[in-house]
């Protein structure tokens, strides 16, 4: 069995109004894992989802899932993977388990009851299955997008923005579920504005914008390559000038010289060693600095970095 699921080269996707929402976008998806894609608002997410999902036919490139051309056996393909689209679809008057067994069928799968209660017990709609589903609220008919599209047992699933709109509650609920999909071995793509369930479930990340992949690597990779140490260290007395001792250090005055600011490391420690040395260079020369303050950045800080400096390529 090859270790690759999902491999996607050169996509490209021009809308008839002649927006180009895809624009080249290689990608490789490993068997079993949790893949984040994270990108502004029109980055082209939703496209690149639907185009695999066979909602949207790509103008250029090619797809291939399970080993196979999408193109030539979608009908074979179409069987292993499953969608949880952003926008909420379904018959509002229908019950829960009525809507989780069509769309079991809708795959051409056997009915299996079994199947369908096991999904909506982990989904914590067992108690719902007869509830009409304009009934229910917002995040438990979520939910119920989420039973639809496990109901067949995907091995690849597609979740667009799984938790938009969704308390904070209920979305380390779904972190869990997804959690129980990983162990199961299913292999997950997620669409999130959320940097928190990007750093909270992730394996790897993609950053994508204007319909181009910017980045792709192990989450904790990219916190090595780009993330930052920042530290502030503030004074009673304004520092005339950055101390002659520290200038190898990438430093600088802030706050009319109350506040010398490191910017610098880059997230395998160097960032917090230069810091502690900085503080004892000037403990050494006597320089007493009244309070200081350090951070790492944050997922979210690389991912806002990235956004800014468009000449950054995969
Ligand atoms: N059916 C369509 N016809 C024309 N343009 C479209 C269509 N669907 C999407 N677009 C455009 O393609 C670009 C990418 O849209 P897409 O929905 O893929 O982005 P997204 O990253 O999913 O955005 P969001 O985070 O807002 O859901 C946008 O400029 C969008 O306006």
């Amino acid at each position: 069995m090859t270790d690759t699921i999902l491999d996607i080269r050169g996509l490209e996707k021009t809308y008839k109004g002649g927006v180009k929402a895809l624009d080249g976008v290689d990608l490789t998806i490993k068997r079993g894992e949790i893949f984040a894609l994270l990108g502004p608002n029109g980055a082209g997410k939703t496209t690149l989802i639907g185009s695999v999902c066979g909602m949207v036919r790509p103008t250029g490139g090619r797809i291939e899932v399970f080993g196979k051309d999408l193109a030539k056996h979608w009908k074979q393909v179409r069987r292993d993977i499953g969608l949880v689209p952003q926008e909420l679809s379904f018959d509002m008057f229908d019950k829960v388990i009525r809507q989780v067994r069509f769309s079991r069928g809708m795959f051409g799968c056997e009915p299996d009851d079994a199947r369908i209660e096991e999904v909506l017990r982990s989904l914590s709609l067992w108690d719902k299955r007869d509830a009409q589903i304009r009934a229910l609220s917002g995040g438990m008919k979520r939910r119920v997008m989420i039973a639809k599209a496990l109901a067949h047992d995907p091995q690849l699933l597609f979740l667009d923005e799984p938790t938009a709109g969704v308390d904070v509650e209920l979305r380390r609920d779904m972190w869990r579920q997804i959690d129980a999909l990983r162990e199961k071995g299913t292999t997950i793509i997620l669409t999130t504005h959320y940097i928190e369930e990007a750093e909270e479930m992730a394996d790897r990340v993609g950053v994508i914008s204007k319909g181009r992949i910017l980045l792709v690597d192990e989450k904790d990779a990219i916190m090595a390559k780009l993330g930052r140490t920042e530290a502030h260290f503030t004074f009673d007395a304004p520092l005339p000038a950055i101390p002659a001792s520290l200038g190898e250090y990438p430093l600088h005055l802030e706050q009319g010289g109350t506040c010398l600011v490191y910017r610098g490391g880059d997230g395998t420690g160097k960032g917090k060693r230069e810091v502690a040395e900085i503080a004892q260079v000037m403990a050494r020369e006597g320089i007493v600095f009244t309070g200081m303050e350090t951070r790492e950045s944050t997922l979210e800080d690389i991912f806002v970095d990235l956004l800014h400096e468009p000449e950054v390529t995969a």
